[in-house]
């Protein structure tokens, strides 16, 4: 298995191109479908391409909105990956709640959460934003985590290592099955990371998302 070489966009540009890179692949799903799923992650970096994503112009109500992952924390916290999607995108395009399909991180039985979580997903997503931690985890899978393994169900509520510890996860075989997927990672923490996932160190999450491209800043490109 090997990745396409990574795209490596100078950090001024890189929402910008990440954006295009989600509009254009909204655009091709919704050419030969009435109706586009958009998948996306949470953390530091992804919010500057929401924002830029919002000010894109596509026939947004035929996108709907899905989540990567999410925290088991209220939609309000500010550790909430919800909060971030709604406050960089949702709320600047004024998306009705029909198009938002939110993890429930505020839920206490949390395998119930990700077994409802799974029954509102298409059966194929279009279009997937992934990001990685310095740690090579993706999503909320986190290398040497048994959800890494799992094969059947395709969400999943985790125990991470990461603050806040409790999440909800997509696992590998939703997301080995999208339409299209990009992995955006900026920052010189992650290079080793990069390196690892790029050279197929299948001990990285990352490295086991087959069909994905890579997008990265000169720092997590390891330049
Ligand atoms: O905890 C998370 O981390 C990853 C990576 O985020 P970043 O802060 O290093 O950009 C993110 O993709 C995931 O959605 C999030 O829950």
């Amino acid at each position: 298995m090997s990745f396409a070489p990574p795209r490596i966009v100078p950090p001024e540009s890189l929402a910008q191109e990440a954006a295009a890179w989600m509009a254009s692949s909204l655009q091709d799903a919704l050419k030969t479908r009435p109706r586009a799923s958009l998948a996306l992650s949470g953390g530091g970096t992804p919010g500057p391409a929401y924002r830029a994503l919002a000010a894109m112009k596509l026939p947004w109500e035929r996108v709907d909105v899905y989540f990567v992952d999410e925290r088991f924390v209220p939609p309000d916290h500010k550790d909430s990956n919800y909060r971030l999607v709604e406050d960089t995108l949702l709320k600047p395009l004024g998306l009705p709640a029909s198009q938002v399909f939110r993890m429930q991180g505020e839920r206490e039985d949390r395998d119930a959460a990700a077994r409802d979580y799974e029954a509102t997903l298409p059966p194929v997503l279009d279009v997937v934003l992934l990001g990685m931690g310095p740690d090579g985890h993706t999503a909320s899978l986190f290398p040497g985590h048994p959800a890494m393994e799992e094969r059947v169900r395709r969400v999943l509520a985790v125990v991470g290592s990461k603050p806040p510890p409790w999440r909800m996860t997509l696992t590998l075989p939703v997301l080995n099955s999208a339409r299209a997927v990009l992995n955006l990672v900026a920052g010189e923490g992650k290079a080793d990371a990069v390196r690892r996932a790029l050279a197929g160190d299948l001990s990285l999450p990352a490295a086991r998302v087959t069909n994905t491209q890579w997008m990265l800043d000169p720092a997590a490109a390891g330049r």
